[in-house]
């Protein structure tokens, strides 16, 4: 038997579903069925349907969930109809897609803003790994990994693909903590066998084996959740002797899984990098050497990258993490992300904590903006074109975010078939750090003059953008599961 009962969310619902498109739809009902029975074709938190231009929405959606499905008994639907009233059409209060960080070191999230004027190598003895040697601990890291994961949430970031440490137990923990917070998560137990202090390594291949069966089997066995995968870690190629990175890309063919790692952060890492392979030609040379690159993997920075290095993420899929705060505050470089995008290739954006200081996917959103702007001043001509704009960086936040993680199906904007994974967005919330005037008020509903009440609208998201924080994330939803709620 299958038990359906299906979740009405009104309101107004503005997405990305195009690289600097952005999708606003008023007076609209989304149904998202919620229990699941034996029939798959109706799944858990799945987009049923959206009706854009309801006459019913603030008034009886129920109807527009008959219209639906006209076999459905009103027992089975369940309205969640916010505060009805003139917000949903003055700007002020909308439904955007929950943020995807595609770079998070939960391990690291003690040390967000701690890295002084260090640069990536150096930052890594000092700071990083005596902090993630130190979460073997379970006490310290069950409460690390709890804020860390709780951060983003608040914060309204749906997805997240995080670095644990290279402990096989405090990994379990994150993914535990994350399934119990209802977090969609992908969790990397992080490998690395060489060039890394001993109190801090894996000492031979055999040890990663034995440490990869752990969390592969917690996650498949103990916690089979959808929402939470495995993704295979190798830290960074100077950390990972050729035998560790041959295990882990035999691995990643046979059950084809996720991977995760830096790449090109540094100038310094680069250089390294080649001496320690000297039959590369290239740093991306040697995650392809070995097996790492799909359409299923994840490459933070990505900064200091040649042509031939993006014909190859160009040709295996693979997608980049942009990590703006990181790589700013550890003075890495600047992210040709234009360059990137018009290559061809996915562009997300990573947090990157705690190379990056702030948990939030909007404020890095924000950064990347600035970023690039950093990067047009340096160019002799056309500087306007590598200016990326709102609603762009928007598109990366989300729909990228999901594209990089191979889930451009299933989250990244608001579409029948796809999960609710939703944020609420609420600028008039108590502690709300955006004013918006009355002038500056648009009104959605007065099709006479569309044209200025939109520009009004991308006003008031560009207001969101730069000056929103998490008082305006006032809820947050994922499979359609509220998960907060402020
Ligand atoms: O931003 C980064 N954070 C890390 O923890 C790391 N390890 C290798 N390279 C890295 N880059
Ligand atoms: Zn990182």
């Amino acid at each position: 038997m299958t038990i359906k009962k299906l979740v009405l969310f009104c309101g107004t619902f503005v997405d990305t579903p195009e690289l600097g498109t952005l999708r606003v739809r008023i007076n609209t009902t989304i149904g998202v069925s919620l229990m699941i029975g034996n029939n798959n074709n109706h799944k858990k938190g799945e987009i049923k349907f959206i009706r854009e231009n309801s006459p019913n929405y603030d008034i009886n959606p129920i109807l527009d969930a008959l219209e639906y499905d006209p076999t459905l008994h009103t027992s089975e639907i369940e309205v969640i109809n916010l505060q009805p009233g003139t917000d949903w059409l003055n700007g002020t209060r909308f439904y955007f897609p929950g943020f995807i960080d595609t770079h998070c070191h939960a391990s690291q999230y003690p040390n967000s803003g701690i890295f002084g004027s260090s640069t990536l190598l150096d930052w890594l003895e000092k700071y990083t790994f005596p902090l993630e040697a130190s979460l073997k601990e379970y006490k310290l890291a069950f409460n690390v990994y709890s804020k860390a994961v709780q951060r983003t949430i608040t914060n309204g970031t749906t997805c997240c693909s995080y670095y644990a440490t290279i402990d096989p137990n405090s990994t379990n923990l994150l993914a535990d903590i994350c399934n119990r917070l209802g977090q969609r998560a992908f969790i990397g137990k992080v490998c690395m066998d060489r060039n890394c202090p001993s109190y801090y390594k894996e000492h031979n291949v055999q040890e990663c084996m034995d440490n990869m069966d752990i969390v592969l089997n917690h996650i498949s066995d103990e916690i089979q959740n959808d929402r939470i995968k495995p993704i295979i870690t190798p830290r960074f190629a100077p950390t990972c002797s050729q035998e560790m990175l041959t295990y882990l890309g035999e691995l990643v063919k046979k059950h084809r899984l996720h991977v995760q790692t830096h790449l090109s952060e540094n100038v310094e890492e680069v250089k390294w990098v080649l001496q320690l392979f000297p039959d590369c030609k290239t740093y991306t040379d040697v995650y392809q050497k070995f097996g790492l690159l799909s359409e299923k993997t994840v490459l933070a920075h990505c900064i200091h990258l040649s042509e031939p290095e993006l014909k190859v993420l160009r040709e295996t899929g693979s997608g980049v993490s942009h990590c703006p705060i990181s790589n700013s505050s550890i003075t890495s470089g600047e992210c040709r992300v234009r360059w990137l995008l018009d290559n061809g290739i996915d562009v997300s954006l990573g947090t990157d904590i705690s190379g990056g200081f702030s948990s939030s996917i909007l404020n890095t959103a924000r950064q990347a903006h600035l970023v690039s702007r950093h990067v047009a001043m340096k160019q002799k001509e056309n500087k306007d074109y590598y200016k990326l704009n709102v609603n762009e960086c928007l598109y990366i936040a989300t729909m990228g975010g999901a594209k990089v993680l191979d889930l451009q199906d299933a989250i990244g904007s608001f579409d029948v078939g796809k999960q609710f994974d939703a944020q609420l967005v609420d600028l008039n919330t108590i502690g709300s750090n955006v004013d918006v005037f009355e002038w500056q008020l648009t009104d959605l509903n007065d099709r006479n003059n569309e044209k200025k009440n939109m520009e009004l609208f991308h006003d008031i998201i560009a207001k969101w953008f730069f000056n929103g924080d998490r008082f305006n994330t006032a809820r947050v939803w994922v499979s359609g599961q509220l998960i907060h709620s402020i």
